[in-house]
């Protein structure tokens, strides 16, 4: 990441982009400062999403599991998945473009992002997609309905709250983590707990909560994936720029012990001077 320059998100959904519309209205204020949404992309074509991000001038790309499951590798699933997600790669990357540049015989691609967040992306991912993403050196982070550890996978809003019903819970929650195979499992970033009160036997009402939470958490979440980047960028520069130190020291260091191991080559009083770089 060049110094200086926005910080650019692509973010992954599948439906209504509530938390997409957070991380677009906190972009570039002191929320998420010096950032830029470039692209969003959904495995769902009817996704709302699509339609706030093309509001807000963001470049946006489709890519369809149904069509891999059903008619390029109709007999087996695991293949449409790994093709799939192989795919998504590219896309995301700005390799390839998805079924919006298909369809419309563009061409386009997207622009290559810092940092991925899925946001109520319904999609488990593989390493064909997790490997090429993390060697492209790019942090991919996640909104999870839930505390670490509870309700991982889907439908996490609707467990808690037969949980709570049935008496087994006093709370959940909200975390953003880094995404890593094992489903909800990677590090969080931001955990949220939100004790349950009466009103919660109703799941709307749960649900409009916890909705209401991820949008702040989603934002601090992304804020904190991009400060850790820039750390660990800094500390990579650091580590580099000491090592070319060191390896010009040792060159000199070299030149001068082979100049003073010929004096015919330098007068003694030259040689002394050289010894001291
Ligand atoms: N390898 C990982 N992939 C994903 C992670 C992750 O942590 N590691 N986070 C999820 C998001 N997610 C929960 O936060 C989640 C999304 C979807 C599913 C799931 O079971 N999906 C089904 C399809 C469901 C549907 O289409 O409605 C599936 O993929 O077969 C579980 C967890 C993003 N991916
Ligand atoms: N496992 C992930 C998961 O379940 N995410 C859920 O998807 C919703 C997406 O809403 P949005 O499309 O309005 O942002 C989020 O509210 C979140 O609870």
């Amino acid at each position: 990441m060049a110094e200086g320059r926005p910080t650019k998100i692509a973010v992954l959904i599948s439906g209504n982009g509530s938390n997409l519309q957070a991380l677009i209205d906190a972009s570039n204020t002191p929320a998420l400062p010096n950032t830029r949404i470039v692209s969003v992309i959904s495995n769902r074509k009817d996704a709302y999403g699509l339609q706030r991000a093309a509001k807000a001038s963001i470049p946006t790309e489709r890519l369809s599991l149904l069509k891999y499951k059903k008619t390029l590798y109709p007999n087996n699933e695991e293949t449409a998945r790994q093709k799939y997600d192989e795919k998504l790669a590219n896309v995301v990357l700005g390799i390839e473009g998805g079924d919006k540049a298909e369809e419309d015989k563009s061409g386009k691609k997207l622009e290559k992002p810092d940092v991925i967040v899925c946001a109520g992306f319904m999609h488990i991912l593989t390493e064909n997609f997790l490997t090429p993403i993390e060697e492209a050196g790019i942090p991919i982070i996640n909104l999870h309905p839930a505390l670490p550890g509870a309700y991982d996978g889907a439908n996490a809003i609707e467990r808690a709250h037969k949980d709570f019903q049935d008496g087994k819970a006093d709370k959940t929650g909200v975390m953003i983590h880094y995404v890593i195979k094992d489903v909800d499992r990677g590090e969080p970033i931001v955990i949220k707990e939100i004790p349950f009160e009466p009103e919660d036997t109703d799941l709307d009402h749960l649900t409009e909560r916890l909705h209401s939470v991820e949008h702040k958490a989603i934002v601090e979440g992304t804020r904190k994936a991009i400060q850790s980047l820039q750390e660990s960028t800094a500390m990579v520069k650091g580590a580099r720029s000491a090592i070319q130190s060191l390896k010009e020291r040792q060159l000199r260091k070299g030149v001068s012990w082979y100049v003073l191991s010929r004096p015919t080559l330098v007068p003694f009083n030259l040689r002394m001077l050289i010894f001291h770089i």
